[in-house]
């Protein structure tokens, strides 16, 4: 009998390596992609938003629902910077595009969130590929919801490595850590995955040649895009690849074979000059003192990737599109 369908949320900030986890899921036939919900982080949440519709026009999946997240984070009420320079100003590679005919459903983010995963108790997965700041405020409303959500599986955090937006923090997570620490300490099934993860996963120049000469309809549709993203990854790596972040959080979602984790508490740091840094717990040493990390609930942290068959997967998917 075929292995059941896996229920999938994804919460996503899109962005370049977004749109190619996006595509990757909807080509992914060991799951369903049941709804988007969006949040601020590569641009703001209205572009957000406006890029998730886009993309699944684009896609010609306009039956699945877009949830609109929340515009400041969770505790500041702070609206963020975008990160122009890495997605272009307008989150998908500066292209030129039009408006999308869809509209977002009514609910909220959070709210879609929630009702979802009590309709289908542990059979959710969703897959955070933005700040935390939506999964956070679902985990405050509902005291159900880290319960029935099945796993969340998240992009963020870097373990025992720098950061991307400064040595200490990875994006996602220092752009909201307070909804991160909410996240990685609601005792939901959590699984991390980082930057020590995703700066593994390389897709090269000659990948991005292969995409822009298939017939693949996202193949082609990314490889226009592809060309900012590259460009910042020469400008502050000096490689000539570039990191697949998000679509590798989302394949450990379809194939959790792909990682492998260590379990034990997660904590953010949420102030001051290693604001965002995330720190991992192994829970080895008892500690004499009482500590913020004691009687926390575990999560997983991806330690290692198998980051060729990652890569194959995903240019597969997309080839053949
Ligand atoms: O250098 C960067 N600065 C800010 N955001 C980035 C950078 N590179 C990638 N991303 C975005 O943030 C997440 C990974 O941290 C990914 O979701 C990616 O879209």
């Amino acid at each position: 009998m075929a292995a059941k369908i896996k229920k999938i949320i994804i919460d996503t900030d899109p962005g370049i390596d977004d749109a190619i986890a996006i595509f990757v899921a909807l080509q992914s036939p060991e799951i369903e992609v049941i709804g988007i919900t969006t949040i601020f982080g590569n641009v703001h949440t209205t572009l957000s938003t406006r890029n998730a519709l886009h993309l699944l026009e684009i896609a010609g999946r306009t039956d699945i629902p877009v949830a609109e997240g929340s515009h400041v984070t969770i505790t500041e009420g702070m609206k963020l910077q975008s990160s122009g320079y890495v997605h272009g100003t307008e989150g998908l590679g500066n292209q030129n595009i039009s408006p999308p005919k869809g509209k977002p459903i009514e609910q909220t983010a959070t709210e879609f969130l929630i009702q979802q995963a009590s309709l289908y108790p542990g059979k959710i997965t969703v897959v955070a590929l933005g700040p935390l700041t939506n999964i956070a405020l679902a985990i405050q409303l509902d005291p159900g919801f880290f319960k029935n959500v099945g796993q969340i599986v998240v992009l963020g955090g870097a373990f025992a490595v720098n950061g991307n937006v400064n040595p200490a923090a990875e994006a996602n997570i220092f752009k909201d850590p307070t909804a991160a620490d909410i996240v990685f300490t609601s005792g939901a099934d959590v699984l991390a995955v980082g930057l020590n993860i995703t700066h593994q996963v390389v897709l090269t120049d000659s990948d991005r040649g292969e995409l822009a000469k298939s017939n693949g309809k996202f193949a082609k549709y990314l490889s226009k895009l592809l060309d900012v993203y590259f460009d910042y990854h020469h400008t502050a790596y000096s490689t000539r690849g570039v990191f697949l972040h998000d679509p590798t959080a989302l394949l450990a979602a379809v194939n959790p074979s792909l990682v492998t984790y260590s379990e034990g508490v997660v904590r953010v740091q949420t102030v001051g000059l290693t604001k965002g840094l995330t720190i991992f717990y192994n829970k080895k040493k008892r500690y004499d003192e009482v500590t913020e990390w004691c009687a926390r609930p575990s999560v997983k942290v991806a330690v290692t990737v198998d980051a060729p068959k990652v890569i194959k997967l995903a240019m597969e998917r997309l080839v053949n599109s």
